[in-house]
């Protein structure tokens, strides 16, 4: 695969916004930046056999996840996502078409949230198919929701239904990518290959003006709720039962196999944050309006850096136990 060749694909397949002064073809990028705004960044990774396999998601979902988990942090943070780079290191079994495919996929939730590719890079790789991506975008001056600013009173919410990516990757793990699925199972597979970055959420949140804490849930419940407590400080306590569990995880996983998913399975994507208590029905109510079900799980009990559960009246330490690279 020639690099130059496939840079010149990768060029055409993507349109230039207005305010990309100098895009792909040159040393570095130039934008026109943000007239009020402040530069908000993030770059994760896609690593093959890591992150995914050619047995779980097909190429433009590769492409499309790549993107997805960045965005999603974007929106944890309430920004705008404006514009990314794409960094990719291919083995010598990957051929041009494919990568094309990936791009493709791409293309599709950048359309969707009109975000600009502004450049990349591509080298090769002696191990897996690596795919980064930066994104960068724009938010309001001290605006950003931090996870650092939960207080004693808030409400503990989540957004959508948890658990489903994590039991789309084991349906896919014993079925493959071909194998027939029920209705339950397509729609959790499907959660799996297509995260939806929650950046209508993000937006809706930071306008709303209020404090809100907000972390993405890209490792498993568990993982980031202690993330939010240690940020914070807080002393946070959930209730097991009120945690939005997948039904259609429940469906063909049972109730604790499910909840286990919501837990610990990561890659929902979902964002889950703090408020305090006066704004709460407000902030779920526009939520609501806008299509989005806020779940209320628990509460911030006081200070400390710690979460509890209550499962069956009782209360204990919530093991953190989601995703972990070694
Ligand atoms: N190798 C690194 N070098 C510098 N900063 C890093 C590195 N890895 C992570 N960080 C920083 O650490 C913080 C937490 O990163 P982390 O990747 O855990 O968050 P996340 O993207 O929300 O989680 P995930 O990667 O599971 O989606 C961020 O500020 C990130 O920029
Ligand atoms: C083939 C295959 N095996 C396992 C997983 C599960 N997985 C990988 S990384 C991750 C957490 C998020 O990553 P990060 O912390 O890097 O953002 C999870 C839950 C998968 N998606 N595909
Ligand atoms: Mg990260
Ligand atoms: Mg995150
Ligand atoms: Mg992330």
């Amino acid at each position: 695969m020639d690099e130059f060749d496939l840079i010149r694909k990768i060029d055409h397949l993507t349109k230039d916004g207005e305010d990309v002064e100098v895009g792909i073809g040159d040393d570095a990028a130039v934008v026109s930046g943000f007239e009020n705004n402040r530069l908000i960044s993030c770059v994760d990774t896609l690593c093959e056999d890591v992150h995914f396999k050619r047995s779980t998601l097909k190429l433009t979902d590769i492409g499309y996840k790549a993107l997805a988990v960045n965005l999603s942090d974007i929106a944890a943070m309430g920004g705008i996502p404006r514009y990314y780079l794409v960094s990719l290191a291919i083995p010598a079994d990957w051929d041009e078409a494919e990568i094309i495919e990936i791009y493709r996929g791409m293309n599709e939730l950048a359309d969707r949230y009109q975000v600009t590719l502004i450049g990349g890079d591509s080298v090769t790789s002696k191990g897996p198919l690596t795919i980064s991506v930066t994104v960068l975008g724009e938010i309001e001056k001290d605006h950003a929701l931090l996870r650092s600013t939960s207080q004693e009173g808030d409400v503990v919410f989540v957004s959508g239904a948890l658990g489903k990516s994590s039991a789309g990757l084991d349906i896919l793990f014993s079925k493959g990518l071909e194998g027939k699925r029920s209705a339950d199972e397509e729609e959790l597979v499907f959660a799996h290959q297509r995260p939806c970055p929650q950046v209508e959420l993000g937006r809706m949140l930071m306008k709303s003006g209020v404090r809100i804490a907000l972390n993405d849930i890209s490792d498993g419940l568990s993982a980031e709720i202690w993330e939010l407590a240690e940020a914070s400080r807080a002393r946070i306590c959930l209730e097991e039962d009120k945690i939005p569990v997948s039904k259609e995880a429940i469906n063909i996983f049972g109730k604790s196999g499910a909840l286990e998913y919501a837990l610990n399975g990561g890659e929902d994507f979902q964002l889950v944050g703090t408020v305090a208590r006066e704004h709460w029905s407000a902030i779920q109510l526009n939520a609501y309006e806008n299509g989005i079900t806020l779940s209320a799980i628990g509460t911030v009990a006081g200070r400390g850096s710690e979460v509890l559960i209550q499962k069956n009246n009782e209360w204990m330490p919530l093991k953190r136990a989601g995703y972990r690279h070694q």
